[in-house]
């Protein structure tokens, strides 16, 4: 059974393709090419199902058959910020943001706040679509935010995340450190659970 990844975002195609080595992953763009899916919702599962249904829709469209579709919306919520960057995380320096002008961002308001760090967490919102069903998983992972960046292992905001109960962020960390218990890869676990039982 082949797994359609709803999501144009390398960094995430990575993970879920070492994260899933028994399975034939694939990003959408592989079969349907490349368009931008506005993310219109105000939560992670929102905009997760958003994703997920946007292409098990053009899949079907296309004949395609014997597919499940996974979407992962996602982002890093700061309580000292009321939750941002939230679901904005992707676009929190604006509508051309990148990963390096978001984190600038978000170390300018822990320096407006006189903050070296605070507490900050991911959310993983993944939806699986089979043969039209919707089902949505959860995940988190814990720690602070600092206010400069160290490492470059990771992909957005990774290199501003020191995950609890170590002293180092997630861009100077291993990538099998954060596989442990990343918000990704904890939503992950349930979502095999999921596919075990309909599969
Ligand atoms: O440092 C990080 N480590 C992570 O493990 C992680 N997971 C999510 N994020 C950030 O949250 C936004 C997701 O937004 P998002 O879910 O809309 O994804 P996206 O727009 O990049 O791709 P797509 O999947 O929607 O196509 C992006 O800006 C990511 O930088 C992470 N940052
Ligand atoms: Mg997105």
């Amino acid at each position: 059974m082949r797994i359609v990844l709803a999501s144009a975002n390398k960094g995430k195609i990575e993970e879920f393709k070492k994260l899933l080595p028994n399975y034939e992953v694939i990003a959408y763009s592989d079969i349907l090419g490349k368009f931008d899916i506005p993310e219109t919702g105000t939560s992670f599962k929102e905009n997760a199902i958003i994703k997920a249904s946007e292409i098990n829709r053009r899949l079907k469209e296309q004949n395609e058959k014997h597919f499940i579709v996974i979407s992962d919306d996602s982002g890093i919520s700061l309580p000292i910020l009321n939750g941002a960057p939230g679901v904005y995380s992707a676009r929190y320096s604006g509508i051309n943001a990148s990963d390096k002008s978001n984190n600038e961002k978000l170390i300018s308001e822990l320096n407006r706040l006189n903050l070296e760090k605070s507490e900050a967490f991911y959310t993983a919102c993944i939806t699986i679509i089979y043969k039209d069903f919707v089902y949505t998983v959860h995940g988190f992972m814990h720690g602070m935010a600092i206010n400069q960046e160290k490492g470059t292992n990771g992909f957005g905001y990774d290199p501003l995340f020191i995950p609890k109960g170590f002293d180092k962020t997630l861009g100077e960390l291993d990538f099998e450190v954060k596989q442990e218990f990343s918000h990704r890869n904890r939503a992950l676990k349930l979502a095999m659970k999921v596919l075990e039982v309909i599969l």
